[in-house]
């Protein structure tokens, strides 16, 4: 007599995910009631809070397509984040300190300001446990206007990006982009840019250890969910020693932000409070509205057909997108079976195959390096459009087969892949990249989504509804 009932706290937040499990343990026989549906009681009405708060980075990204952020500082009881010189160390305590490893052990990324390099020289790693997760350091710096030689730079450490204005110290740039660093420029360097950056990287939760001034910017451009506030015992004083949040704006404190779900907690000598800034997000199931979907082929109205759309490895079908996690096996420049870990360092790295150019072999090997699909893209999409001439000449016309020979590769290799593909039979699939306009399908249905496009090519194969055409299938 196995499990006879199950409660469930809260249904999964993805679409693509929400209700299958209850749907296949009902199915099983087994009672399956979810709180809030079918137990309704103050008692279930806390254990929902407590599911929410336990689940709070996947529901903030999956509500607001960004990382769930925490703004993290350490401060003494008269204010202040260090004394008037910027001196911190330490401010809180060996536990508490340990209990900061322990949130960067949690979190995707680590965001600091260019001040907080210059001043604190910082290391940002998880040092509390050895071989644990090691979290992105990003740095966050206009005016690019950082030190050559600084701890953050030895991404022996840890990966480590700098996210600035375009344009800014390009000097500066090639020589930390020479150590390793990950160099990325925006428009318009903004917390939410930078945000919606970090969401694209699949990151889930990133933890904010900035000054004042970032922090400020950070609260009003609404990215910080959650705060973390450690209080120490002690007094510095200091007129313009620096304090946890710069200009809000605000004149009254009837305009403070009200802090939800509070929690305090001793830690050893300290105080630790931590709370929202945001009502955790209730995503019971909405029923998209049509013109939700981007109708991708005029001639199919939206009302006729479904239109399945995926992007972001996270989103509904992600595993069809090319940074998926699904390495395939294909011959490499050399012809010998290699690894590749996703469709996209496969597919950048044979724009440079059988280019007979030191240079162009040494991209293939840099891509075939990268630890992640963003980084083969990048260096992919950089490298093509600062050297052309390194491109084989044939890119344009035989792009597709080869972005089709590693799509086959793909959900052969990985069958689960081809039930998933074949359970949207009948659908029009769109990548949905609002810049690709060539593999996505924009964001009115401008682009030509040569992806979804090949999907439901491969899709028809497998299913038989269409013979083999000869061309694809001769480059495989
Ligand atoms: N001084 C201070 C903090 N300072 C924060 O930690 C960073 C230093 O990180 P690391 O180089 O890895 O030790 C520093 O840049 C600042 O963001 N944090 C705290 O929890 N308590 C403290 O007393």
């Amino acid at each position: 007599m196995g499990v006879t009932r199950v409660v469930v706290g809260l249904r999964h937040p993805l679409k693509h995910l929400r209700g299958k499990a209850i749907q296949l343990l009902r199915h099983q026989g087994i009672q399956v009631d979810v709180v809030g549906e079918d137990l309704q009681s103050k008692l279930f009405k806390e254990a929902l809070g407590s599911c929410l708060i336990v689940n709070a980075p996947l529901l903030y990204r999956a509500a607001f397509h960004v990382p769930f952020s925490v703004l993290k500082y350490a401060m003494t009881a008269d204010g202040k984040i260090a004394a008037s010189t910027g001196h911190a160390s330490w401010v809180s305590g060996k536990a508490s300190r340990g209990r900061v490893f322990e949130l960067r052990g949690r979190s995707d990324a680590i965001i600091v300001g260019g001040n907080t390099v210059r001043l604190d020289n910082p290391r940002l790693t998880a040092r509390h446990v050895k071989g644990g997760h090691v979290p992105v350091r990003i740095v966050m710096s206009q005016s690019f206007n950082l030190p050559e030689e600084a701890n953050l730079w030895n991404v022996h450490d840890a990966y480590t990006i700098v996210a600035t204005q375009r344009g800014a110290r390009r000097d500066l740039q090639k020589k930390l982009a020479m150590k390793g660093v990950e160099v990325v420029e925006f428009e318009m360097l903004n917390p939410r840019d930078v945000m919606s950056y970090c969401y694209d990287r699949g990151y889930l939760s990133v933890l904010w250890e900035c000054g004042g001034t970032l922090a400020a910017s950070a609260i009003s451009a609404r990215v910080i969910h959650k705060v973390y506030a450690f209080f120490a015992p002690k007094i510095i004083g200091g007129v313009n020693a620096p304090t946890p949040v710069g200009e809000l704006g605000m004149k009254q404190m009837t305009q403070a932000i009200d802090l939800i779900d509070v929690s305090y907690e001793q830690v050893d000598r300290d105080m630790l409070m931590s709370g929202f800034l945001q009502p955790i997000p209730d995503l019971s199931p909405v029923i998209p509205s049509v013109d939700e979907i981007p109708s991708v082929d005029p001639e199919v109205s939206p009302y006729e057909t479904n239109i399945i759309s995926f992007y972001k490895t996270w989103d509904t079908f992600g595993a069809f997108a090319n940074f998926s996690p699904h390495p395939i096996s294909l011959p490499d420049e050399n012809g010998d079976c290699f690894t590749w870990p996703t469709v996209e360092h496969y597919y950048q790295a044979h724009k440079f195959v059988s280019v007979d150019n030191p240079q162009a072999r040494d991209i293939v090997q840099e891509i075939k390096q990268a630890r992640s699909p963003e980084e083969a893209a990048r260096i992919g999409r950089t490298r093509q459009r600062e050297l052309p001439e390194l491109v084989r000449s044939d890119w344009e016309s035989t792009k597709i087969d080869v972005m089709y020979k590693a799509i086959k590769c793909k959900f052969s290799t990985h069958p689960h892949l081809t039930e998933m593909l074949l359970s949207t039979a009948g659908s029009v699939l769109v990548e949905a990249s609002p810049h690709d306009l060539f593999w996505g399908g924009g964001r009115e249905g401008e682009g030509l989504n040569y992806l979804g496009r090949l999907l439901m090519q491969l899709r028809s194969e497998i299913l038989g509804t269409v013979q083999t055409t000869g061309k694809i299938e001769e480059s495989t």
